[in-house]
């Protein structure tokens, strides 16, 4: 066996039993891959756990558990040249989806099984690490998206339901935006910069492209006047994020820079990949190509064809 890599598995995370989540990941990993396995306490968190294997100089760290897990473990390797796997167990999944990464067991370890990686780009947010996005102005108890079930029962629905509920308030603020060309100053009711972000995250979605390995953040700045507005635009942000065109509504704006100066009044709280941070500027700076990460490949799509219902259609065998 030539691969080897340190699992870092959260027992407590996601609704599914993690003795038989840890003992399906081993037998489909174990045959090809051989595992240090290192489980998180309440008192050890995937982050330390993290650290201690980069320092050991181990070749890949697979991280299982919710994004809070995943986060701590990514963070700990960026700007390293140790592969990064991820088998997401939790609710959300936001991790996985923004890196279109199959969020089931079986599905996630064929992808580290495949082995083949790419070079994403990560940030540093006040001196944290940063892969997904930082949102300001949201809700902090909102910042959890569509989850699942809720996927499942409500569909589309619960999308555009999970960026009400973070426009809900729909107190907006000052802000004054700083990149390296030019100051934008606004009135907004959240500002979200995006590494990387799931389609569930529609306050991300201004641009509609965003590209986890270009240099660049995403922002998108959300400002709807009233509460109809504010229906109209998470509408309108799920289509754009689901058709790849930027929004076109006049309360919201997006642009891409390196790095944003963000400085809001009355001063908001800063939510970095989920982490609910004290209230103040940001300064959010884009770190390229930081992450090794494995992805699925790339299937390159299927020749289409569609000839039935045409008038007096006659189709030869050859
Ligand atoms: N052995 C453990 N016992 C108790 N808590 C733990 C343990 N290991 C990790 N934790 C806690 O789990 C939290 C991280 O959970 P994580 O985000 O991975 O899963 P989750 O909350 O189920 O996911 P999701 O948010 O998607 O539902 C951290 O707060 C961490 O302190």
């Amino acid at each position: 066996m030539s691969r080897s890599a340190c699992l870092i598995f959260n027992p407590v995370a996601g609704q599914g039993n993690p003795e038989s989540e840890l003992a399906q990941i081993r037998s489909i990993l174990e045959p090809e891959i051989n595992l240090d396995i290192q489980l998180t306490t309440k008192e050890v968190g995937a982050d330390e756990l993290a650290a201690e294997a980069v320092k050991r100089g181990v070749e890949a760290i697979i991280a299982s558990g919710g994004d809070g897990t995943l986060s701590a473990a990514a963070e700990a390797v960026i700007g390293t040249d140790i592969k990064f796997g991820i088998i997401s167990r939790g609710t959300a999944n936001a991790f996985a989806n923004a890196l279109g990464i199959p969020d089931t067991i079986p599905g996630a370890c064929e992808v580290i099984l495949q082995g083949l990686t790419r070079t994403i780009d990560a940030a540093n947010c006040n001196g944290r690490p940063m892969v997904l996005l930082a949102g300001i102005g949201f809700e902090a108890d909102a910042v959890e998206a569509a989850d699942r079930e809720s996927k499942n029962r409500l569909g589309v629905m619960a999308y555009i339901l999970a960026g009400l509920k973070e426009l809900r308030q729909l107190e907006s603020f000052d802000v004054e935006i700083e990149t390296d060309d030019k100051i934008v100053k606004t009135t907004a009711s959240a500002v979200t910069v995006a590494n990387a972000a799931p389609p569930t995250s529609i306050l991300a979605q201004g641009s509609a492209g965003i590209i986890v390995d270009d240099g660049l953040l995403d922002m998108t700045i959300v400002a709807p006047a009233t509460k109809t507005a504010a229906i109209a635009t998470a509408i309108h942000l799920f289509q754009t994020a689901s058709s790849g065109n930027g929004a076109e509504r006049d309360d919201v704006g997006y642009m891409r820079a390196k790095q944003f100066k963000i400085t809001t009044n009355p001063p908001q709280k800063v939510v970095i990949d989920g982490e609910v941070m004290e209230a103040g500027p940001a300064e959010i700076r884009c770190l390229p190509k930081a992450i090794q990460i494995f992805v699925p490949t790339v299937d390159e799509p299927e020749p289409m064809e569609k000839l039935e219902g045409l008038p007096n259609l006659v189709i030869e065998e050859k």
